[in-house]
């Protein structure tokens, strides 16, 4: 059993310091944020995650979890420091830094024994060295020593327990061999493949992974956009293309875009890096204005199916960024909404989970609905931005009789051409023909 601390209570923080209190350590999450903390030592889970709330509650009682707000005094209880607090995109689109260097102070100035200092959160190559000198700087006691290891984190929302608990590999970058062993056989329990390195490479791993996940998307979404225009259907393309095995299937969706806390925020800070570090990283750049595209994708094809949106009625099916999560960071529905309700449409919008957080960052004026058929009920157009379980089962029938047109434009691809035919809509999704609509789509089908 270690004595762990993780400084930074969220999606990461939370999920991680949970699991390795699974595995038998005794963990102290802490955070800046008082709100979050009391709810979570009243047994309330602040996000969304399926799984999370039992194995916190579990571990809560077998008094291997523990949650405070006193940072300094969680530090000082442990030998191992996790830091998993945000690095956000900053108005220059490089990763905003402060979060995690005023955890290396604080680091600093509660180092009462030798520790090591772990980095979990995304952040660019060198940060090692900076937290290295912050901590070094901020020391009460200057004969403690200390070390830095990066182990990024690559649990994805929605399935996060599952990720961290059967990860495909846990990377550590260290220039100290004991320090590398000691959280080497943290993970040993997890029975991953432990892949260690130096500091500078574990650090872009984590950027490196995330950024070839993005392109392998924005490449997928220009290949459904030239299938859109010759007539090829890109779930057909993909699934050819996934089963070479040196491409593989994964990631090959086509839809509106990557969205969420991750791949917007790390494309640009990498994009960045290499433009300090004197490279022009076009294929990256493309990527991102790929996506950026992608998103507006669904308002050209809105305007195509019904002409102008003034005083339409839209539903709108699913605000957050993916399925299984409440997470609205960078969700293309922050995009949609706000440009349907200038365009003077009326938008009537259902999620299952995310409406809370939805409500934050939303206009005011959306009306937000408690089922599918509530969102559709007397709608002229019903859009789909997240490919929510709600959606997917949806009553295709009943939502046909109760919306005014039935016409629906899917942002994920969620339901077959012939189905929805059959079914009697008309129906534009991504990188497909549209069907239905003969005589208006120079690329429709029918069966
Ligand atoms: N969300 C994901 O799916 C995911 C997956 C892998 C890696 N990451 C990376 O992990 C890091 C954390 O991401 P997240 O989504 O968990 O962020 P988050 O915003 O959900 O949580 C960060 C937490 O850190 C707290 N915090 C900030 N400064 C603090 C301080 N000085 N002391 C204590 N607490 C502090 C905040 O109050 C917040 O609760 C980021 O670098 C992110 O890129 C995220
Ligand atoms: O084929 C696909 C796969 C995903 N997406 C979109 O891509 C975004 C990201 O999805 P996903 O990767 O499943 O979710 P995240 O929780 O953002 O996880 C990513 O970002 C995390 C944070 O860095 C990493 O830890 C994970 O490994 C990485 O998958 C979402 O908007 C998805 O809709 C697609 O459009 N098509």
């Amino acid at each position: 059993m270690r004595k762990i601390t993780v400084i930074g209570t969220g999606y990461v923080g939370l999920v991680s310091g949970t699991c390795f209190a699974e595995i038998g350590n005794r963990v102290i999450c802490c955070d800046v944020d008082q709100q979050k903390i009391e709810k979570l030592r009243r047994g309330e889970i602040p996000i969304y995650e399926p799984g999370l709330e039992e194995l916190v509650m579990k571990n809560m009682k077998r008094e291997q979890l523990y949650f405070t707000t006193e940072v300094g005094e969680a530090i000082e209880a442990s030998d191992i420091i996790y830091i998993a607090v945000g690095t956000p995109m900053s108005d220059t689109g490089e990763a905003d830094m402060r979060y995690v260097m005023s955890a290396a102070k604080k680091i600093g100035e509660h180092l009462n024994n030798r520790k090591i200092i772990v980095n979990k959160s995304t952040v660019p190559v060198g940060t090692a060295e900076l937290v290295r000198e912050v901590v070094q700087a901020n020391k009460k006691y200057p004969w403690i020593s200390f070390d830095v290891v990066s182990n990024p984190e690559f649990l994805r929302e929605g399935s996060a327990i599952s990720d961290c608990m059967n990860m495909d590999r846990a990377v550590i970058g260290s220039d100290n061999a004991e320090a590398a062993k000691a959280i080497a056989e943290l993970h040993a329990p997890f029975n991953t493949h432990i892949f260690t390195t130096d500091l500078e490479s574990a650090e872009m791993i984590k950027y490196a992974a995330n950024t070839f996940l993005a392109t392998k998307i924005s490449f997928i979404n220009a290949i459904a956009n030239v299938c859109e225009r010759v007539g090829a259907n890109v779930i057909d393309v993909a699934e050819g293309m996934g089963l070479d095995s040196r491409i593989g299937s994964k990631f090959l969706q086509a839809g509106i875009g990557y969205g969420g806390s991750c791949f917007p925020k790390d494309t640009y800070a990498l994009a960045h890096m290499a433009d300090k570090a004197g490279y022009d990283f076009e294929l990256l750049k493309s990527v991102i204005k790929t996506n950026q595209r992608q998103r507006l994708i669904i308002m050209d094809k809105l305007r195509e199916a019904v002409g102008g949106l003034a005083g339409k009625q839209v539903a709108v099916l699913g605000l957050a960024f993916k399925p299984n999560t409440d997470d609205m960071r960078y969700a293309p529905s922050l995009t949609i909404i706000p440009e349907l309700l200038k365009q003077g449409a009326f938008v009537r919008a259902f999620d299952p989970i995310a409406t809370e957080s939805a409500r934050r960052e939303l206009p005011g004026d959306v009306h937000y609905c408690e089922t599918v058929e509530q969102a559709v009920a007397g709608s002229d157009v019903c859009v789909i931005l997240t490919e929510w379980n709600e959606v997917l089962s949806m009553d295709l029938d009943r939502v046909r009789q109760t919306m005014k047109q039935p016409i629906v434009i899917d942002g994920r691809n969620c339901f077959d051409l012939q189905t929805m035919q059959k079914s009697g809509f008309e129906y534009h999704s991504i990188g497909r023909s549209s069907v239905n609509s003969a005589g208006r789509d120079r690329h429709s089908v029918n069966f």
